[in-house]
């Protein structure tokens, strides 16, 4: 075909810049260069000569595969012919294989004799990166005028062929991610506790409503005392949700420092403010396309309570320190052991964000009153607790036993359980193998910790020893936690402060000393 070399570099560089697919990119321009030159087959190699590898990353060809067969490993000869640029500086014409060791090498690996080849060298920058074969059968079939062609081609072919290279690259790292991602997502689900113990006797009208809202978008609120397990049913209504191949973003807004709430949830700019060097997405953005928890929502700050409003009403966040609003496609589940009515009387939570995510409120009963519930959830953390502490063999409970765990109260609900199972499991490691689990030291209920009016006869606890019980009972009951919402300080209604001069004033440990004391105290009792 007459055609001049303008136009057969026009209409060739718009085969090889029209695909960002390299195989279909090969075959649109093998068709193409047929007119030209025995362009039976095209091979696009890339070479790592740290193992000698020539390898081969797509082929077009007008059989139905290309007979090239590359193989695992060049020959010593072949690497140190390909390593000292012996190709030639652009395109390499090679008629008779047996005089050049690659060729040799590939046409003996193909079983076709014979082969001819023309090589075109891809170089970006000076720094080769790959080579992309014309192959055909036969001997003596290239002449100067197709290597000349080619060469034309060497700018559109290496631009192109090394923009297909990082977009594989980008392809393939984030088939690596979103594999992780499903990894970790699975993982972090058995962590959370997918399971939901009870779902037949005290959690099956809460796991109707659940069956019930999970299909739908609307929002859930979910109430309950602390520790009842809102975190689990929110789990429960994601992962049985539309939404549950996404992702399950969880914030616990009483933990988010005042300062940092806006940045935490809605993301910012870089430079936003000092210290935001880098733009970060919020959690709200995280959650595009699945749900987010917000726990504890009756501490949100009512600044975040306004954008959060705002957030469910347009649909859409705003980074801090950035203009442009972002859509986001969200499920809100939020969930409270506060009386958010009574908070939107004493006007620190907005009334008209109560409405809006009041929508379906589910009430989840404290453990006292789903006794049933008992035996089933000390099996499953006695199997989970073993699983986590390593323990092989699994201890026994007694009927006398559980009869006390069924007989407490349980202020601290399933939390307070588990935290119980976990010290009778570590007690036992301590104690006489096949004894059973003993449930000696689960917290009395506050009220009968100490009697209020001891008679004549009682020896009379002093008042620091009372202020001691009823520090530690409180301690108990909130995991240990002394400032926040659920800390100790706020039910004793004293200042964090306060009460940590107290505690050393009467010596009792708190922070990582108090854990290790009371699982030495376990041990020893
Ligand atoms: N029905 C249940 N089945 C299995 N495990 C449960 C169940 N309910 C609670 N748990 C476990 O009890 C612990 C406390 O539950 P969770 O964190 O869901 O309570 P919560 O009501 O969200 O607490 P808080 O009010 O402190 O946020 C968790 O370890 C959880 O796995």
């Amino acid at each position: 075909m007459a055609i001049n070399d303008m136009e057969f570099f026009h209409q060739a560089s718009k085969r090889i810049y029209g695909n960002l697919d390299a195989k279909t990119m090969l075959a649109d321009i093998r068709k193409y260069l047929e007119n030209f030159m025995p362009a039976e087959s095209l091979d696009l190699n890339t070479y790592e000569p740290e193992n000698r590898i020539l390898r081969n990353i797509a082929s077009a060809s007008c059989y139905s595969e290309t007979p090239l067969r590359y193989p695992a490993r060049l020959s010593k000869e072949a690497a140190r012919f390909v390593e000292k640029g012996s190709y030639g500086p652009v395109v390499s014409m090679i008629n008779r294989s047996e005089m050049q060791p690659v060729a040799k090498q590939v046409e003996l690996e193909a079983k076709q004799h014979p082969l001819c080849f023309l090589l075109l060298h891809l170089k970006i920058a000076g720094k080769s990166f790959g080579e992309l074969v014309i192959s055909a059968r036969g001997r003596d079939l290239f002449r100067k005028e197709h290597a000349r062609l080619l060469e034309l081609l060497h700018d559109p072919f290496s631009i192109a062929i090394a923009n297909i290279l990082k977009h594989q690259e980008v392809l393939r790292l984030q088939k690596k991610l979103s594999d992780d991602y499903r990894y970790l997502a699975s993982e972090l689900r058995q962590i959370s506790g997918a399971e939901v113990i009870g779902e037949e006797y005290g959690l099956k009208p809460i796991m109707e409503m659940v069956r019930q809202v999970a299909p739908l978008d609307s929002h859930v609120l979910l109430l309950g005392e602390t520790g009842v397990g809102k975190e689990v049913i929110a789990n429960a209504i994601h992962y049985s949700s539309l939404r549950h191949s996404g992702p399950l973003i969880k914030v616990n807004c009483g933990a988010l420092p005042e300062n940092l709430v806006d940045s935490e949830l809605f993301g910012h700019e870089k430079g936003a403010y000092t210290g935001a060097g880098t733009t970060r997405r919020g959690r709200f953005e995280r959650a595009h396309g699945g749900t987010i928890f917000l726990d504890e929502i009756g501490d949100l700050p009512l600044s975040a309570q306004t954008r959060l409003l705002r957030v469910i009403q347009d649909k859409t966040i705003e980074r801090v320190g950035g203009g442009d609003p972002i859509k986001v496609d969200i499920r809100i589940i939020s969930a409270t052991h506060r009386n958010l009515q009574q908070l939107v009387l004493e006007k620190s939570f907005r009334e008209d964000l109560w409405f809006r995510l009041n929508v379906f409120p589910i009430t989840i009963p404290p453990l006292r009153h789903r006794k049933a519930d008992i035996p089933a959830l000390v099996k499953h953390f006695v199997q989970r607790k073993c699983r986590e502490m390593r323990i092989r063999t699994h201890p026994t409970i007694s009927s006398i036993q559980m009869k006390k765990l069924i007989k407490h109260d349980w202020p601290g609900n399933v939390r307070e359980l588990e935290n119980s199972v976990e010290r009778a499991l570590i007690r036992a490691l301590a104690g006489t193998p096949n004894e059973g689990l003993i449930f000696d030291h689960i917290s009395m209920p506050l009220s009968q910790s100490q009697p209020l009016c001891p008679s004549l006869e009682q020896d009379v606890p002093t008042l620091d020893e009372v202020m001691r019980n009823h520090i530690e009972n409180v301690l108990l009951l909130c995991n240990n936690r002394i400032d926040g919402p659920n800390g100790a300080a706020g039910r004793l209604g004293v200042n964090p402060s306060t009460l940590r001069h107290r505690m050393r004033k009467l010596s009792i440990t708190f922070g990582k000393r108090r854990k290790a004391t009371e699982n030495l105290a376990c041990q020893s009792t």
